[in-house]
């Protein structure tokens, strides 16, 4: 088997094998020096004829001298064993000279397994030159019953005993430094394992306390909303009673103001009323007693001047008589005392008048108190009602102190949601560094090999249908291995052997791989572009092998991608993010730039140029249509467009479509307004042109311009991806100068391909026989780019590639 490349030849299987193999050349050496020694052994008898005892089988057991052999056996002549002494001489320097090189190699560079390697098949090589040059020794020997004189065995023995102690020492050397690689890569393995179990746990850990988070926001959601309802419920209630007892507060109010009003009034009337009365009353009492009074001294001044008249008229009498004017005195005696008891019995109807008025008097003082008494408690249901007021009023406060304990309870709520939020926001922020960390552990720039199944109308082709793969590791889960079974090959030597080339990947799929499968490789990444990174998804092969329907198929890489995108732009809502999304799909056809999206301009050639925003670090061609995407439906619908009018593009140049690149690139633009947080990413899916090994020599006119386009554009890719490899690897940045403006392709992915943006290639090869070198043309590219290494786990990833 050639060996490809020592390097890629990573697998124990290989290990093993090689093993085998310098064992057995090992034995082999052992084998025969024991055959020689044991030939020399039985020959040391006659050591003294110079000759060693021939092989017993061959029936050949007398000893001769040489030139008697020379005279009796015509094939054994002088020139014939002078040729196999200088043969001898010969390979015996090349050993020498080998094994010299080999060991100063070892001592200036270190352990190089490439070299080991091609030691080894050195020594084999030498090791069939050897057993040509004993083989041709023992037909002398055989055909001629000639001698091999002394020095001559003795040379073979030493040289055979020097060649394997120094293959001895070097094939030690040589295990003693694979263990310690080994043991290195073992060591390595089992720290990235537990990188990986780590990262896995916390992985895990993040989406437990993600549910964790998510089930307790949800459950304080409800628990918010059930408090709404209540406070809205309760504020409802609130603003009826609050309503309703200033109706009835201003009702009672207004029933009380009037009533008092009118007892007031009644009051004032009553009291007035009797006051007049009463002085009315007192007033025709007076005037009556004046009356009275008058009228009595009146009468008692008449009556005084009737006496005095009559005293004066007795006086002329008084002399007249004594008895007389006693009987006159008592006369007038009896008479003022009728009229005085006349006067008492007037005044006692007056007193009883007056009683009589006292009592009415008195009666309306009673009916005032009683009147005083109902104000009185009409103020106190006053009182009473202005109490109920406050405590309506204090109640109204004390629905108004639970209002604010629920405003309070909402606002603590509204905090820890907004703790929550930042909760969520920080775990997001974790996930998205995890992701990251994963991603670059697995290598900013990865292959995938994808081998398209034979399609229907290629089973017919039954020298087609042998399979032209084997896959060494398809027993593990992911497998990495692919070997190609090259054509049928002669070595310079003669000999006639199948050339087999040996592959490794990030990951293989069979031909039984579905799309699904495939993009569950890629989530990741897309979930990278998501979180903000420029993400790159190429498929490169040669045409027919598979890329359209990888990439652009009903559910390709494309449709599977905008969908994920979607989905998680919608759950990242209830964290706090909002994202605007918008795409374009351009064509890149003879170093030219055309906008799929806009017919006109593609029937106008309208020209793009192409800026570069290093701030933003975003690329900006002009006179593209960039859409807006609300859902899903609308990236399929420009999808479909973009078909359509590259078709109409393509009856314009003949099967434009495996000659031309297309990039669909998604800007994915979230922000967090609570977390005052912008993202920024960008997705491109790229269809390349087809890798066929183009020769110019057939071409001429617009198809030497494709191919010289696709040419140039598509070893400008391997070269930029190429310079960024050197570069991480010079500077361990990645600043160096890439030749970014050597394509158009390559510009416009600028700030796609390099240290910060992930990139992904497909390489789609096809089953088919006959395609078996534009196939092995295909792997060798996605070799080198898979030999690239860019980013920050650079080293790491080397090494484990490296050994393995
Ligand atoms: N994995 C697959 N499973 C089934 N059919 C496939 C698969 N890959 C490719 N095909 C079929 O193979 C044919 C060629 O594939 P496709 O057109 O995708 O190749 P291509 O590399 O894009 O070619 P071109 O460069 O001409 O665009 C198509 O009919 C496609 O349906």
């Amino acid at each position: 088997m050639v060996i490809e490349n020592a390097a890629a030849f990573s697998s124990s299987a290989y290990l093993r094998k090689r093993k085998q193999a310098e064992k057995q050349v090992v034995d082999d050496i052992e084998k025969d020096a024991s055959h020689y020694r044991k030939k020399n052994i039985n020959s040391s008898s006659s050591l003294e004829i110079d000759i060693p005892t021939s092989h017993s089988d061959s029936g050949i057991k007398d000893h001769k001298g040489t030139s008697e052999l020379r005279k009796t056996n015509p094939i054994v002549t002088d020139e014939r064993l002078n040729q196999t002494s200088e043969e001898k001489l010969e390979w015996l320097e090349k050993v020498q000279g080998m094994l010299e090189s080999h060991m100063a190699l070892n001592a200036n560079k270190g352990y190089n397994p490439l070299e080991a390697s091609r030691t080894i098949r050195k020594i084999n090589q030498i090791k069939e030159t050897t057993h040509t040059v004993i083989d041709i020794a023992r037909d002398s020997f055989m055909n001629s019953s000639s001698l091999f004189d002394k020095d001559q065995i003795y040379d073979l023995e030493s040289a055979y005993w020097n060649l394997k102690t120094r293959y001895t020492e070097a094939a030690s050397s040589l295990a003693e430094k694979d263990n310690r690689h080994q043991s290195e890569i073992h060591s390595l393995l089992e720290s990235s394992e537990k990188d990986k179990e780590l990262l896995n746990t916390l992985k895990a850990e993040i989406s437990e306390k993600d549910t964790v988070s998510e089930s307790r926001l949800n459950a304080l959601r409800g628990l918010l909303n059930e408090k709404d309802i209540e406070l809205a419920k309760l504020q409802g209630e609130l603003d009826n009673i609050k309503h309703h007892e200033e109706k009835n507060r201003k009702k009672l109010e207004r029933e009380l103001q009037r009533q008092i009003v009118h007892v007031r009034e009644q009051i004032i009337n009553i009291t007035a009323e009797y006051k007049n009365s009463f002085e009315e009353l007192q007033k025709s009492f007076s005037k009556r007693i004046f009356d009275l009074k008058k009228a009595y001294e009146t009468q008692l001044q008449e009556k005084v001047v009737y006496f005095q008249k009559r005293i004066d008229e007795g006086k002329l009498q008084e002399n007249n008589s004594k008895e007389y004017h006693e009987l006159l005195l008592s006369e007038k005696n009896r008479e003022f005392e009728r009229y005085q008891q006349k006067m008492e019995a007037k005044i006692s109807t007056m007193k009883g008048k007056l009683d009589e008025i006292q009592v009415e008097l008195d009666r309306a003082n009673r009916k005032l108190y009683e009147r005083e008494k109902e104000h009185t408690m009409a103020l106190n249901k006053i009182d009473e009602l202005n109490t109920l007021l406050k405590e309506n009023q204090q109640m109204v406060s004390d629905k108004g102190h639970t209002f604010s304990e629920f405003e309070y309870k909402v606002y603590e709520l509204t905090k820890s949601n907004e703790s929550l939020s930042q909760k969520l926001f920080a775990e997001e922020t974790l996930r998205r560094q995890l992701h990251n960390t994963i991603q670059e552990l697995k290598g900013n720039i990865r292959v995938f090999c994808r081998i398209r199944p034979f399609l229907p109308r290629e089973q017919q082709q039954l020298e087609e249908l042998e399979s032209i793969f084997h896959y060494p590791d398809s027993h593990s889960l992911e497998p990495r291995e692919l070997l190609l079974k090259g054509p049928t090959v002669e070595s310079s030597l003669g000999h006639v052997h199948d050339k087999n080339y040996f592959f490794s990947f990030d990951r293989v799929f069979s031909p039984e791989a579905t799309n699904e499968a495939v993009f569950q490789e890629i989530t990741h990444l897309v979930q990278s572009a998501i979180d903000g990174y420029n993400v790159s998804i190429f498929a490169y092969g040669q045409t027919g092998s598979g890329k359209s329907y990888t990439m652009l198929s009903n559910d390709g890489m494309v449709t599977r991608a905008v969908k994920q995108i979607f989905e998680y732009v919608e759950l990242l809502k209830e964290k706090g993010w909002n994202y605007k999304l918008q795409g374009q799909f351009l064509e890149i056809y003879n170093e030219r730039i055309y906008d799929l999206l806009d017919k006109q301009g593609l029937m106008q050639q309208q020209k793009h140029d192409i800026h570069h925003d290093e701030r933003e670090r975003r690329t900006i061609v002009d006179n593209v249509r960039v859409i807006d995407f609300e859902n899903e439906e609308m990236v399929y619908k420009m999808l479909g467009k973009a078909a359509e009018n590259r078709f109409i593009a393509a009856t314009k140049a003949n099967e434009r479509s495996s000659r031309s690149h297309t990039v669909f690139t998604l800007y994915i633009d979230g922000w967090n307004e609570s977390m005052k947080q912008i993202c920024r990413g960008t997705l491109n899916l790229v269809d390349l042109a087809g890798s066929e090994r183009l020769s110019f020599s057939q071409a001429e006119g617009e198809r030497l311009r494709e191919t010289q386009a696709i040419n140039k554009s598509l070893s400008c890719l391997g070269d930029v991806i190429h310079a960024l490899g050197v570069a991480t690897y010079v500077s361990g940045k990645g600043n160096n100068h890439i030749p970014y403006r050597n394509s158009k392709l390559t510009y416009l992915l600028r700030y796609a391909l390099g240290e910060n943006a992930k990139t992904l290639m497909f390489v789609n090869v096809s089953p088919l026989k006959s395609q078996i070198m534009d196939t092995l043309n295909s792997l060798r590219f996605a070799k080198k780019v898979n030999d690239t290494r860019i980013g920050p786990m650079m080293k790491n990833r080397e090494s484990m590639s490296f050994g393995t």
